[in-house]
């Protein structure tokens, strides 16, 4: 309960502000950027921390004629207003220790000026300045519910850096990033919000006010500046600003300013004749502004940027988890009162229901009357048979959100008929109470006088859809409706998928039922042959993979085609020009070995990969092919044609093909056996053999290639597999 109140507080404040803060933080990194651009040209001298007021002074006053202030910023500049000797006006940076002008102060530039006046006010004046006020605090209020929800998730305030278990990016970076970033953004939100109370004065007035001070009426005599206590024991470092005595009169004194006093100190004798306190307020004023825009500390500034950006990445992966969240939505067909089967869910992230989904979803379209429901929407269902009870577990063995109340409504509202239950745990191992929710759930339903547990509880771990098969196996053998047991319908739908393109194509052979694609795929795409295309030819989960050659940069696939194959009927469907979308996968362990004598053996449409390692190959490599096929058709006249000139290019030494349903009919295992000499001499030089076909064929020629090594190299198959020297990718 508590767990959803702080993500809808976080939430809610989220969505209010969001607009604001994508401005807030775009606008603050960039003046962060200025506030450390702002110290580049360094005006601050060399030992400016030792240097004292009574140390500077005098060497100021003697290198210009008169000077009316010193301002001293928060990058440690000093900065003189006065006239040289020459009678010139000065306003300039210089070196404290010396009197050297240093530089000139420059103005900040139209685009920062512009940068901050939409930070600070978004150009709507006061109005402006209360929503940036308001915005701060609701950032203040977005980061303490952060961190509520991290202290849950985690389990306790000690454990707040320990491991996070990685869901999915978003929702990982999201608590990372936010674990870290956290105390910039508190400090921005804290002082941002404090500025705009200033400024709306909700704290009372700080204007130092002096008593009044009576002049000595004798002529003072003027002592040195540089033996002034005060100036003596106040470091420059700690000063803002030094206005100077405007003439030689009594009448006329120091004003300093410190960072949380304000002195007026005599010219002659440098007594201080008056001291006012700042009152915490302003001081706590100017703190903020340093900690708000980074101004006194380059590392700060910084830090400071750095989490603006953050903030644009938490708004970003916040609405990323959200619309997870909700992105499985419940559709029913039939009403709670009518259902046969009812099927409720207990998610957090929404991942749960998209299992439940599947289950409903198959019972509709065998014509069986089910409900899908939240596990808080428990109630009676008058005509339910069957009860299915998915739901996950969070915190210390805690439903999710959406089940929190099931406790008390199975207790209040008993079935009125025996109902079957059965009870599907969603959970991780990563966490200790593996499962416990379903399993008290569990436990609840078989204590109720109706409740007939069908099925023992069955859990799966970390949304394994090998494991939720096993429980579909089971319960829909004891209820006798067919479900659907491939592991790859209940796996999450897959990512990252292209636009690809088919150049060219071949007709189907006669004999062979084979065909050949040439499929352009999207420029980035990194692949080389031997790797997979993924084609999801239904639309949903079921995946069908293709071994692929590399050729003139565009994937060729050589595709036998099975009357009911659903991935071989689909891309024998596509005309040249039409499009579709599939992924690359990358097969690491059937990649072309470099620089090694290489036997390459294959069947059918095995062949594909290693035209493409062929073609790819340097010159003068040492490959070998062997293909068996059943006859000689079009198509192996093309391959023989193209292997000829590969011949010729010195990429490939021999080739030799075999036929089983011609003349003299020989299996590819006959031509291994009948080259058995130079393949052992191939792998004792440590050459590599590479397998592509069906999975029958490689047992065949596995097992001739392990006579061989044995009666000629005295070592089995396996120590060349070993070594690595066998690649296979067989099906
Ligand atoms: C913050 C948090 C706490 C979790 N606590 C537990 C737990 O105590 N026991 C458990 O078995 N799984 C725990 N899990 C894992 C989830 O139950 C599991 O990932 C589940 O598949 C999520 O399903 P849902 O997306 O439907 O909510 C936790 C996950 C998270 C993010």
């Amino acid at each position: 309960m508590t767990l959803s109140i702080w993500r809808y507080a976080h939430l809610a404040l989220a969505l209010i502000s969001s607009l604001f803060l994508v401005m807030a933080s775009v606008t603050g990194a960039i003046l962060a950027i200025d506030a450390i651009q702002e110290k580049m040209p360094s005006y601050r001298a060399a030992n400016f921390n030792e240097i004292t007021v009574a140390q500077t002074v005098p060497v100021l006053k003697k290198n210009f004629s008169e000077i009316s202030e010193l301002d001293i910023d928060h990058n440690g500049f000093v900065r003189l207003k006065g006239f040289d000797e020459e009678g010139n006006e000065v306003d300039a940076y210089v070196d404290p220790a010396t009197g050297k002008i240093l530089g000139k102060p420059i103005d900040k530039s139209a685009f920062v000026e512009w940068t901050t006046a939409l930070h600070r006010s978004m150009f709507l004046k006061e109005t402006g300045r209360l929503i940036v006020g308001i915005v701060s605090f609701l950032l203040l209020l977005i980061a303490i519910s952060g961190m509520a929800l991290i202290i849950q998730r985690q389990r306790s305030l000690a454990k707040f850096f320990t491991k996070v278990v990685k869901e999915y990016f978003a929702q990982y970076y999201h608590i990372i990033t936010g674990r870290l970033i956290l105390i910039p953004v508190l400090v921005i939100a804290l002082t941002g919000t404090y500025l705009c109370m200033a400024r709306f004065q909700l704290f009372p007035e700080h204007k130092a006010e002096h008593k009044e001070i009576v002049a000595p009426t004798q002529d003072p005599i003027q002592q040195k500046i540089e033996e002034f206590e005060l100036f003596k024991n106040t470091k420059l470092a700690d000063v803002k600003k030094i206005e100077f005595p405007f003439a030689e009169d009594p009448e006329e004194y120091y004003n300093l300013k410190l960072s949380d006093t304000e002195l007026i100190v005599d010219q002659f004798s440098g007594n201080v004749l008056s001291e006012v306190k700042y009152p915490t307020t302003l001081v706590l004023e100017n703190l903020s502004l340093d900690l708000h825009t980074g101004r006194t500390n380059i590392i700060w500034a910084v830090i400071l940027g750095i989490a603006c950006l953050n903030i644009l990445f938490f708004i970003y992966s916040g609405f990323a988890i959200t619309l997870k969240r909700r992105a499985t939505k419940i559709k029913n067909k039939h009403k709670t009162n009518d259902a046969e089967f009812i099927l409720l869910v207990g998610t957090e992230n929404g991942s749960t229901l998209r299992f439940a989904n599947a289950i409903h979803e198959q019972l509709i379209a065998q014509g069986k009357v089910s409900y899908l429901a939240q596990l808080n929407q428990y109630q009676v269902f008058p005509k339910a048979k069957h009860l299915l009870v998915f739901t996950s577990t969070y915190g210390l063995g805690d439903p999710p959100s959406n089940a929190n109340k099931v406790w008390q409504l199975i207790d209040k509202f008993p079935q009125k008929e025996e109902v079957n239950f059965s009870v599907i745990g969603f959970g991780s191992h990563s966490y200790p109470d593996f499962c416990e929710f379903a399993k008290q759930i569990d436990q609840k339903l078989a204590e109720q006088a109706w409740a007939k547990q069908l099925i023992k509880l069955h859990t799966i771990d970390d949304k394994s859809a090998i494991q939720f098969v096993q429980w579909v196996k089971t319960w829909s053998e004891k209820v006798a409706v067919e479900l659907a047991t491939t592991p790859a319908l209940y796996a999450k739908k897959p990512k990252g998928l292209h636009k690809m393109m088919v150049l060219d194509r071949t007709e189907v052979s006669e004999a062979e039922q084979t065909f050949t694609l040439t499929i352009r795929t999207p420029t980035r795409t990194k692949f080389t042959s031997g790797d997979l295309l993924a084609i999801y030819p239904a639309d949903d989960n079921r995946e069908r993979l293709y071994s692929v050659a590399k050729c003139q940069g565009n994937v060729q696939l050589v595709v036998k085609l099975h009357p009911s194959g659903l991935g071989s009927s689909y891309l024998n469907d596509l005309k040249v020009g039409d499009t579709f979308r599939a992924r690359m996968v990358t097969n690491e362990s059937f990649h072309q070995p470099k620089n090694k004598p290489l036997a390459m053996i294959a069947n059918g449409t095995g062949i594909a990969p290693f035209l493409g390692m062929i073609t790819q190959s340097n010159k003068n490599a040492d490959n070998h092919l062997y293909v068996g096929f059943r006859k000689e058709t079009d198509i192996i006249k093309q391959h023989k044609a193209f292997l000829d000139q590969q011949i010729q290019n010195h990429k490939l030494k021999t080739y030799q093909f075999a036929f089983s349903r011609e003349q003299n009919h020989c299996y590819v295992m006959d031509l291994i056996r009948n080259d058995a000499s130079y393949l052992a001499l191939l792998l004792n030089n440590g050459g590599v053999v590479m397998i592509c076909g069906s999975l029958q064929m490689q047992q065949d020629v596995e097992k001739v290639i392990d006579e061989i090594c044995m009666k000629i190299n005295g070592n089995d198959l396996a120590y060349y597999k070993k070594n690595g020297q066998l690649l296979t990718d067989c099906y």
